[in-house]
């Protein structure tokens, strides 16, 4: 873990959701127990926590990358910026997204590695990297992308069986030999400077763009608004477990059965605030040329649930992955906040475009 070997407990006096523990061997093993608890929780609330995933080595090797990263001059950093068009790939600067529709600045600065990128190093694919990334592509960086691409797509497979979808169907969606917004993205958000609110959203609300996230990180801030409720609660970082969420791809495919919750990360809750936090997430996203709709056709339970849905328009778009991921990005920079109506193109299938 960079910059800290200890820090102080997760605090027991705030609101924290629980999550379902997965084990991933046992489901990709298709042990069918699990795979009931599995479906559950991504029908409900759509976050799991993953145990047995074998990445923990790699992940450690990924915060060190990003430690690397994060010490280069800004100067140097800047170099490698996203840049205001709708490109994720690359360096984010603190306060270049914003977190809300009042224009809001973000805290958290984050080196987005495309997996395209990744997997043909050193030939560049979308763009180039620092020379912290380069140094770790071909022995940190690829690997812990190949490895968790696969745990994202076994349990998307399972997902899909249960769906009723034929086999290989999202695996055709997600190809590796496909140009994909597929990326692993490294975040820092420095300590809590005395003055700003615990509430101060380090990283916007939002849902993630894609299909499926395994994420990793050791201290507190990740927050989640249950369905039906208005509060935000802690999701508690466990010590080697990961925290999975789905993406608005997942709940377009499945016409809403799979869900994609609104998240949002604040500074470390109470003495772990002092300290900075790191995370590390591998967002596996459709190919470019997915279309985003209902795979109303591939299945009769998707079917339904389009039928009886209440606003079917998110699950009949024509938007392929590539104009959706370039629209959102593109419309949560700062730079291109123009007033309340900039903020809305940068959605998703957030319903809440209020909650911050
Ligand atoms: O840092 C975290 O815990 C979550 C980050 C996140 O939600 C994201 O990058 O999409
Ligand atoms: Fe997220």
């Amino acid at each position: 873990m960079p910059g800290i070997t200890a820090f102080p407990p997760f605090p027991e006096n705030v609101p924290t959701h629980p999550l379902l523990v997965i084990d991933y061997q046992l489901v990709k093993a298709g042990d069918e127990e699990e795979i009931d608890k599995f479906w559950k929780a991504a029908t409900t609330l759509g976050f799991w926590y993953l145990k047995n995933h074998g990445a923990d080595e790699l992940v450690d090797q990924m915060f060190n990358m990003g430690a690397e990263t994060m010490d280069l001059p800004l100067e140097e950093k800047l170099k490698f910026e996203q840049g205001d068009d709708g490109m994720s790939f690359g360096y984010k600067a603190p306060g270049a997204n914003a977190t809300d529709e009042s224009g809001a600045r973000d805290t958290v600065e984050f080196i987005n590695i495309s997996q395209d990128d990744a997997l043909a190093f050193p030939k560049p694919v979308h763009r180039t990297y620092p020379s912290t990334v380069n140094a770790r592509m071909a022995w940190t960086i690829r690997p812990f992308i190949e490895h968790s691409a696969e745990v994202n797509l076994v349990l998307m497979e399972v997902l899909a069986k249960r769906l009723g979808f034929r086999e290989g169907l999202l695996a055709d969606k997600h190809r590796l030999d496909e140009t994909s917004g597929s990326e692993t993205r490294c975040i820092k958000n420095p300590p809590r400077p005395g003055g700003i609110s615990e509430e101060k959203a380090a990283l916007g609300a939002h849902t993630d763009f894609g299909s499926m996230t395994f994420l990793h990180n050791r201290l507190g801030g990740l927050q989640v608004m249950p369905p039906g409720s208005d509060n935000w609660q802690y999701i508690k970082p466990l010590p080697g477990h990961a925290v999975c969420n789905l993406g608005d791809a997942m709940y377009i495919f499945s016409g809403g059965i799979l869900k994609s919750n609104l998240h949002r990360v604040v500074p470390a809750p109470g003495a772990q605030a002092a300290f900075p936090r790191w995370s590390l997430a591998m967002f596996t996203r459709p190919g470019d040329s997915v279309v985003l709709r209902a795979l109303t056709e591939e299945s009769p339970i998707v079917a339904d649930a389009v039928k009886y849905a209440q606003d079917t328009s998110i699950f009949e778009s024509d938007q392929t992955s590539k104009e959706w991921f370039a629209r959102r990005i593109k419309y949560q920079r700062t730079k291109n906040q123009k007033g309340p109506e900039t903020w809305r193109q940068s959605r998703g299938t957030e319903h809440r475009p209020d909650a911050a």
